[in-house]
């Protein structure tokens, strides 16, 4: 089982007069870890919502291995969804938690439930209301993670939690899914952490897709370029920059738009180039309301 595909054509979702998501497109690939990732509000949670089938779209296609999961038994039970929030019940025991969805899920592990509990000292017999936010959200990552489900959508999940966590939860995630393969999406609008992880990246802002490709060919819209600060200067002149620092006389230049000469412009001006950081794309991107419509051709 490599995973859940999933295909979403002109997905709409409204709350009353809000529209959440207007007529959007995108596919994931199975087997592959996704950035679903966007501005506060620009539809992450709906979209991943109506993918779970814990909300109704408005109008749309949305497939995921193949059918229509709303209402779907057979889809749902292999798709986890875990929001900030956490989605367990409350009433109940970490323990109790972990062994309904031991009992639910065939394919749930409880060896990696009791070894991620262990490394984020989660005690499994205290109640998920008595833990604090950060913990709260470990345990979401605990479900998420042991359900092992072929389409397994974490929603924010690692925000609340502190570094040592994150960083144990993405090392975890990694080897996991490398272990497991299995499709991964991933939401956030912090993205200098996660990118590491991510194959395809999914950006939405204010209910529209901005892009959808692999994060490499994301990356590969823009460069950096570093040296002397004058020869940088120089070499940016005219392009469009959306970032620049500088530390002494050595100063780094984001661009966006890469062309062909400029391996050979650097070299001959002794700069180096290097790839761009996701979240200087993202920042890019979600920050120009012009850069809207770049979608169809990017994909
Ligand atoms: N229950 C609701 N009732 C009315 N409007 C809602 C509801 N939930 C979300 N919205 C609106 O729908 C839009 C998309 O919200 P959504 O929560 O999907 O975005 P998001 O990208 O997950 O945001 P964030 O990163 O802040 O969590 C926003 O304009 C939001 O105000």
């Amino acid at each position: 089982m490599s995973g859940y595909g999933v295909e979403v054509r002109d997905l709409t979702a409204r709350y009353d007069t809000t529209v959440a998501l207007d007529a959007v497109s995108f596919s994931i690939r199975p087997g592959v870890i996704t950035g679903l990732l966007g501005r506060n509000g620009s539809g992450k949670t709906t979209a991943l919502s109506v993918l779970a089938a814990f909300r109704r779209k408005t109008s749309g296609t949305v497939l995921v291995d193949g059918e229509d999961p709303w209402e779907n038994e057979r889809v749902l039970a292999g798709t986890c969804l875990v929001r900030e929030s956490g989605d367990v019940a409350q009433d109940q025991k970490l323990k109790q938690t972990l062994e309904y969805l031991g009992d639910r899920r065939p394919l749930f592990s409880r060896e990696l439930a009791d070894q991620l509990m262990d490394r984020f000292e989660l005690d499994p017999l205290t109640r998920p209301d008595r833990l604090s936010r950060g913990k709260r959200s470990a345990f979401g990552v605990v479900v998420g993670l042991a359900s092992r489900t072929p389409l397994t959508l974490l929603d924010e999940v690692h925000l609340g939690m502190d570094a040592p966590s994150r960083y144990a939860f993405y090392d975890v995630l990694l080897a996991d899914w490398l272990e497991h393969p299995r499709t991964i999406v991933l939401s956030s609008h912090l993205i200098g952490e996660i990118e590491r992880l991510l194959e395809d990246v999914v950006v939405l802002d204010r209910g529209t897709v901005l892009t959808a490709s692999d994060a490499d060919t994301l990356r590969s819209g823009g460069i950096t370029v570093t040296g002397p600060a004058e020869a940088v200067a120089l070499f940016v002149d005219g392009r469009d920059v959306v970032g620049r620092q500088q530390l002494g006389r050595t100063a780094q230049a984001t661009l966006i738009g890469a062309r062909d000469d400029d391996a050979a412009r650097a070299r001959q001006a002794g700069l180096e180039l290097g790839p761009v950081a996701l979240q200087d794309l993202f920042v890019h991107l979600t920050d120009r309301p012009s850069a809207v419509g770049t979608s169809e051709e990017s994909r």
